[in-house]
């Protein structure tokens, strides 16, 4: 997917929402674990349920990977039935991958190819020739973690190096590899203080924010610091948004949810 078609289909569903699909079988509803796919059955029906109010989904791939082989392929299931049913939305894979070149390699293939995600995130810890293999891949895009969501970001990612924050070299060096223009960026929505100076280095880059709901990031802080002329965001909120029910009804209270974040992000945009 370009970037155009996800900038278009923000405008037209006056939404930039990205529903995290983190399936925890502790967590989803009782009745879905008699199925033969409890897994997938449970996104099919948030997603269902949720595909309008969104433009983006992302599976965290290790409440997959959890599961051993039958959660690896309930992921395919659901990246195909997406790219099948929903052609339209943006699809992320949270998996923050990244090794020395011929494995970063690999695992691109695996995401971009295999399972048909439009992107995946990336760790930058081991450098240019560890994320440029992903960058190569036409249409798709990585997503590289800039300022996370959790407490730790404060152990380096804001530490000075050279007399600037790590994760403002992060930023300006990232721009410099080759096929940069497929970069966006990961950066915490509990972070909304820092979105001015992030987009002093990266004005056009979208930002995958996650941290609204569960983790207490505001949405309005976010859009008033981060948004650029493209949007450029997409706010992501799993547990808030999936698990906001657990009987049959759940599917129905998970898109209560996603409304309620979609009216909001209309407002801002009109
Ligand atoms: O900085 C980061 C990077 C990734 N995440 C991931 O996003 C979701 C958030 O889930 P919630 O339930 O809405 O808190 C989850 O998959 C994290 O691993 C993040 O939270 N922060």
């Amino acid at each position: 997917m370009t970037t155009q078609q996800l900038v278009e289909q923000i405008k037209a569903k006056k939404s930039f929402l990205c529903i995290g699909l983190d399936v925890d079988l502790n967590k989803i509803p009782k009745h879905l674990l008699d199925t033969e796919d409890p897994i997938f059955e449970f996104n099919k029906a948030i997603i269902d349920a949720t595909h309008d109010l969104c433009v983006s989904y992302k599976p965290n791939t290790a409440f997959y990977e959890a599961y051993g082989l039958k959660g690896w392929k309930a992921l395919e299931r659901t990246i195909n039935y997406i790219n099948e049913k929903y052609p339209e939305i943006f699809t992320i894979a949270d998996a923050k991958r990244g090794d020395i070149g011929n494995t970063s390699t690999m695992y691109a293939k695996a995401f971009f190819e295999d399972l048909a995600f439009d992107s995946v995130t990336v760790a930058p810890y081991m450098g240019k020739d560890s994320v440029e293999p992903f960058l190569a891949f036409k249409n798709k895009h990585t997503i590289m973690l800039a300022l996370t969501s959790n407490q730790g970001a404060f152990d380096f990612q804001t530490l000075d190096v050279d007399g600037k924050e790590l994760y403002k070299q992060v930023l300006e060096t990232s721009k410099s590899w080759q096929n940069s223009e497929n970069l966006m960026y990961v950066v915490g929505a509990t972070k909304a203080e820092y979105f001015t100076e992030i987009r002093k280095i990266v004005p056009n880059s979208f930002l995958l924010v996650p941290g609204v709901g569960a983790q207490g990031g505001n949405l309005q802080d976010v859009c008033k610091y981060g948004m650029n002329d493209n949007i450029g965001l997409l706010i992501n909120s799993s547990r808030g948004i999936i698990y906001a029910g657990n009987d049959e009804n759940f599917a129905k209270a998970a898109a209560e949810k996603a409304l309620e974040l979609q009216q909001q992000m209309s407002e801002v945009l009109s």
